[in-house]
């Protein structure tokens, strides 16, 4: 599986210890870590508003399968990626959150808090939700005997979200094309997308506004 990491300016410090996490899980599991959002305080500034542009490119045009954001309460990053299509956002703040999230709403992104609750042994918290987040069959329920209901219901919502959100591509084309630019300008962002999107047309429209 293919799993980007974003983090947004006020949290920009703290990337390496989360990536450190990300890395050592994903390695012990065989999962490919891309981390696109900003990797310091000096980095290209990323707000969570853009956060959830570029999740919702890259998990649309299939360039990854799976999206680790958040902000300082991990609440503006939730509301920004969940405002795109495709995108099935979870608010994360321990490993029974990324279990629960992936048993029962099996959805493709987690939001996490990188300031709040963020204190002494935060990297084992983070490390503990990736584990839980990315280990065993998803979609399995809890307990495993709601599993029906509760498949069927996230399926229901996936629909509710399509039907609502309409043409991705409409909705990208109307947003400040300055806001979607500057989501899409940093290299590791770019190298990501660019060498996994499966979507020609989201590939053109990016490379249209970089070209600009
Ligand atoms: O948690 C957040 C949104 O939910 C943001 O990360 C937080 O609000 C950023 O704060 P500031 O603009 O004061 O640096």
């Amino acid at each position: 599986m293919k799993i980007a990491l974003m983090n947004e300016f006020s949290q920009a410090a703290k990337n390496p210890i989360v990536l450190e996490q990300l890395n050592d899980v994903a390695a012990e599991q065989g999962h490919q870590v891309f981390n696109v959002g900003m990797d310091g305080d000096n980095d290209h500034r990323l707000t969570y508003i853009h956060l959830g542009i570029m999740a919702g490119l890259l998990l649309n045009s299939k360039a990854v399968d799976f999206v680790i954001s958040g902000c300082g309460t991990g609440q503006g990053a939730l509301m920004s990626l969940n405002a795109h299509p495709g995108v099935v956002c979870g608010y994360c703040i321990d490993p029974s959150d990324a279990y629960l999230f992936a048993q029962i709403n099996n959805g493709n992104a987690l939001s996490l808090a990188f300031a709040k609750g963020f204190g002494w042994g935060a990297e084992l918290n983070c490390r503990y939700i990736f584990e839980k987040a990315f280990t065993g069959e998803k979609g399995q329920g809890y307990p495993p005997e709601r599993k029906e209901s509760q498949v069927q219901n996230a399926g229901i919502l996936n629909g509710v979200k399509a039907a609502m959100c309409k043409d991705y591509m409409e909705g990208l084309k109307a947003l400040d094309q300055e806001l979607v630019k500057t989501a899409v300008t940093g290299e590791r962002f770019q190298a990501c997308f660019f060498e996994y999107a499966q979507d020609q047309a989201l590939q053109d429209y990016v490379r249209s506004l970089l070209d600009g």
